[in-house]
């Protein structure tokens, strides 16, 4: 008999249907996957709110039509397939709706992107609705606020849900740019040699948000920038950038080397971390008007291992700055000397690898200037690649659908994500106000690499 580790799944309950992850995308995805035939399934959305299911049809053709990913005849079978249920988070037995809408069910996937402090309520809920039992549970990512409180989600979603049906989603881990960079790196003979503490001055990664955090309040005060994406996806973007390239094959090879690539990671302690607020953030309906969760962070992490002793990795992210931009950059030290006629020292080589909202791989090089002089110009070669491939959320729900959970995060990698931020967060270090538009606060540049940050162009 399958078990519901082997089985596909059968109906998709989706909690968070009218959040802002689900505009931007979860329907986009879910529409994706009835394309290709994939979510062939009951689609029960559930919900605080006392609407219909017109309601929720309604919510997802504008979140498509916002994505520019709006298919009248795929959405059409989609919605026929969609269903809705209010419960109240307060009365578990408000639960029996779901399992009402999903009663052909054997292995429902319930999909939960609520804010994290709901996690484990919800999953307690759905194993007394009988929506355990066969079934499995995709959490959001941040998965807990700290070490400590991560053990204990995961030991309560255990309680429910065995590890085998348990996905914890950390979308940057479907994206093909951040598969890219490993790839690139063992493919390409050319860099993996100098890819070391004797040849690399500095590692830096940008996560900018040109937009603010709209009407994610609720989520987004009670959890901040470090929490919300460098525990998770920039660490990830590290870890793909300086892990030991795995020998065997396959994505548990791939989380085995995340994972040990992070314990070489140092704690973060109070003069590593920069924090930032946008002003006006605590005018925004939800947030406590005294609040100092920090909606900026610049960060910098040293790594104890034989590779990378003495380098400095920075991050820097934030909401409501000057663009919308994900890049690491991996920059050489520089030739220490003028070459030839030149009267100064070329620039230090470096890759660029754009994540998002564009795809390209640039490395900045040196080469002659025109004329009869012996001298420099610098010069980028790009390799842009659009994105055709299925996009992260798609690839996903689509592999969480099938119970394949190589492509998400493992506990034993948060864990060691938290053990490094967890020191930054708990020092509660100055929030310094920083103006939309920008690029944080001034006092973040006493955490930016040699030369300082390279803004987006
Ligand atoms: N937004 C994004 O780009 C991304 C988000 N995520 C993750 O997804 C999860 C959800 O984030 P996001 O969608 O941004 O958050 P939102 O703040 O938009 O809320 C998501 C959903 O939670 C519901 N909700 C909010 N507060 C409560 C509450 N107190 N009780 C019951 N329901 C509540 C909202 O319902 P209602 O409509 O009723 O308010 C909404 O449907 C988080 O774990 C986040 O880390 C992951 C990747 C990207
Ligand atoms: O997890 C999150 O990610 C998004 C950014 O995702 P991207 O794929 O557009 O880079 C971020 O805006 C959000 O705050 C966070 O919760």
């Amino acid at each position: 008999m399958a078990t519901s580790a082997t089985s596909r799944s059968d109906a998709f309950v989706f909690f968070g249907a009218t959040g802002d992850l689900a505009k931007k995308q979860t329907w986009p995805a879910l529409l994706a996957l009835t394309k290709t035939g994939r979510l062939d399934m009951p689609i029960v959305t559930v919900g605080r709110h006392d609407i219909g299911v017109d309601e929720i049809r309604a919510e997802a053709k504008k979140s498509l039509e916002d994505t520019k990913s709006f298919d009248a005849a795929a959405f059409a079978q989609m919605s026929k397939r969609l269903s809705y249920v209010a419960v109240n988070y307060d009365d578990a037995t408000t639960f029996d709706g779901i399992t009402k809408a999903a009663s052909a069910a054997q292995h429902p996937l319930n999909y939960v992107a609520l804010p994290p402090q709901l996690f484990e309520k919800v999953a307690a809920d759905l194993a007394k609705a009988g929506l355990a039992k066969g079934g499995r549970l995709v959490v959001e990512k941040p998965f807990g606020h700290d070490v400590a409180s991560a053990r204990a989600l995961s030991a309560k979603l255990h309680a429910a849900f065995p590890e085998d049906s348990l996905f914890r989603m950390d979308h940057y881990l479907g994206k093909e740019q951040v598969e890219n960079i490993v790839f690139f790196r063992a493919a390409n003979r050319l860099f993996e040699s100098t890819w070391n503490h004797e040849h690399i001055a500095a590692i830096e990664i940008t996560m900018a948000e040109s937009f603010g955090i709209e009407d994610r309040a609720e989520f987004y005060d009670s959890v901040g920038t470090i929490r919300d994406v460098v525990q998770n996806h920039l660490l990830e973007v590290m870890a793909y950038l300086a892990m030991e390239l795995p020998t065997a094959r396959g994505h548990t090879a791939l989380r085995d080397a995340r994972t040990k690539f992070l314990t070489h990671v140092k704690a973060l302690g109070p003069d590593d971390v920069v924090r930032g607020q946008v002003r006006g953030y605590r005018d925004v309906r939800g947030v406590a008007n005294d609040s100092t969760t920090e909606t900026f962070a610049s960060l910098r992490f040293a790594v104890d291992s034989p590779r990378w002793r003495g380098v400095p990795f920075y991050v820097r992210t934030g909401k409501s700055l000057a663009v919308t931009m994900t890049e690491a950059m991996v920059r050489w030290k520089r030739v220490g000397h003028p070459v030839l006629e030149d009267n100064a020292a070329p620039p230090a080589n470096a890759l660029r690898f754009r994540i998002g909202p564009d795809n390209f791989i640039a490395l900045a090089t040196n080469v002659k200037a025109p004329g009869e002089a012996m001298r420099g110009d610098s010069s980028e070669l790009s390799l842009c690649r659009p994105a055709t491939g299925m996009k992260a959320y798609e690839r996903l729900l689509g592999d969480a659908i099938d119970g394949d959970a190589s492509m998400f995060a493992r506990q034993d990698t948060v864990e060691e994500a938290w053990r490094i931020v967890d020191g930054a967060l708990a020092a509660k270090t100055p929030v310094y106000p920083y103006d939309k538009g920008s690029w944080g606060p001034q006092e973040a540049s006493r955490l930016a690499p040699k030369g300082g940050w390279t803004n987006a162009r």
